[in-house]
């Protein structure tokens, strides 16, 4: 069957050209859905029929002929892309195998047993002894750990799966800072799940402090002290987003190979969107300002003259992803998320895929934590939507009654 990939008005960067479909190689398959969005360009192989040349951070370009079909994570930090030191090379390996145990642990037929152990046998207090079952979130807070300890890279970890940091390694030239598994409340419902990290780097200038208060204060580094920030979204496929603060760019775990390869380099995230992503059950406790700009989008009366549609999977992982690639606002305006683990590694992420994170009033990264496990409203999205939205006022929502669900 022939068909058309590109039509001729196509980003100006693609060739249009006729080619088999299905492509004779099925290593091109994971690129066929990014090619409108992508800077892939596409030029015909007279051995292949079909040759793939991406465009990768930093300008340098791929072939497929020679690097097989594809770019992965540890060719673009590698050689490609990135140009990031071995030690964070090394990292980041640790953390893609960590990543793919996760995927494997979420999707297995056994978890939903391990999900309803919610609050036993974890690392935050045990009362059913070492052999009980462990709810998802610790064990992948134990994959984490383990994947950061065989690293010899990190000083310390801080989770959210754990009261006080954890301190690996005198001489690990990172700090990573964690939520090992993000909306494991869904987990039952097989609803996406993520990963979220950030890195910093070791502050050797706090070397002399007792090992509990260095441990501290280097995990209640600012958001724009962060080298290197990433995600991973459990769902219909396993994605790895990462920046090293010259882009954002995701990779899709490939089975086949157990390689992540670049299939969205560079993520621009569209200026506006016309999607909001909030649970708004809690309307009725939201303040006047956020009341309003809902009521005004939903409408079609805001700054973009069309009605928005809602989204709210309640997994911030792939809220935020679909806000990447869609546009629009993934929020949430009571003081729920963590600022150390969630809002700040999710912000960079935003901030470099042309976005912004806020809580409402400032810039998520210019923020000082205080606290290990501080909390706050967050609010990540395109320029103008959040600009749209700010201009309403008093949108971080004061009434936290402690919803149960
Ligand atoms: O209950 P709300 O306010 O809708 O919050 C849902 C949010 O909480 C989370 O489940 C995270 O909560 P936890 O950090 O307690 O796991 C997010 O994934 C989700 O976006």
């Amino acid at each position: 069957m022939q068909a058309s990939i590109l039509s001729s008005n196509s980003i100006s960067n693609f060739c249009a050209k006729t080619v088999d479909f299905p492509p004779p190689s099925p290593t091109f398959v994971p690129f066929l859905g990014r090619v409108a969005s992508s800077k892939l360009r596409f030029s015909m192989s007279s051995a292949t029929g079909l040759r793939t040349v991406a465009v990768a951070a930093g300008g340098a370009a791929f072939d497929s002929e020679q690097d097989g079909g594809f770019q992965t994570l540890m060719d673009f930090m590698g050689k490609r892309g990135a140009n990031v030191s071995s030690d964070l090379v090394i990292l980041i390996s640790h953390l893609q195998y960590a990543a793919k145990r996760i995927a494997a642990l979420v999707a297995s037929p056994f978890n939903s047993e391990l999900g309803k152990q919610k609050g036993v046998g974890g690392t935050l207090g045990s009362t059913a002894g070492r052999d009980a079952p462990k709810p998802l979130d610790i064990v992948s807070n134990e994959i984490i750990l383990a994947a950061l300890q065989n690293s010899g890279k990190v000083t310390v970890m801080a989770s959210e799966e754990e009261a006080e940091p954890v301190w690996i390694t005198d001489d690990g030239p990172f700090v990573v800072v964690t939520d090992p598994l993000d909306g494991s409340r869904n987990i039952d419902a097989s609803i996406p799940t993520g990963t979220i990290f950030g890195i910093y780097k070791h502050l050797v200038e706090l070397d002399h402090l007792p090992t509990k208060e260095k441990a501290l204060l280097n995990s209640l580094q600012s958001g724009n002290r962060l080298i290197a920030a990433g995600y991973v979204l459990y769902s219909s496929a396993t994605m790895f987003c990462i920046t090293f603060g010259s882009g954002t760019h995701a990779f899709t775990l490939d089975h086949s190979t157990g390689d992540f390869v670049l299939t969205h380099p560079s993520i621009k995230i569209p200026p506006r969107g016309q999607i909001y992503s909030v649970n708004d059950a809690r309307y009725f406790d939201w303040p006047e300002g956020l009341r309003q700009y809902i009521d005004t989008v939903r409408q079609g009366k805001g700054q973009f003259p069309k009605k928005y549609s809602a989204r709210y999977i309640c997994s911030l992982v792939a809220d935020l992803h679909r806000t990447l690639v869609y546009g629009g606002i993934a929020m949430n305006p009571r003081d729920h998320l963590r600022l150390v683990y969630e809002a700040n590694p999710l912000s960079f992420l935003v901030e470099q895929a042309g976005g912004k994170g806020s809580d409402g009033k400032s810039r998520i990264l210019s923020l000082q934590p205080v606290e290990l496990h501080q909390r706050l409203p967050l609010f990540l999205g395109s320029v103008e939507d959040i600009e749209e939205l700010e201009s309403y006022g008093e949108i971080q929502q004061k009434v936290n009654p402690g919803y149960e669900v």
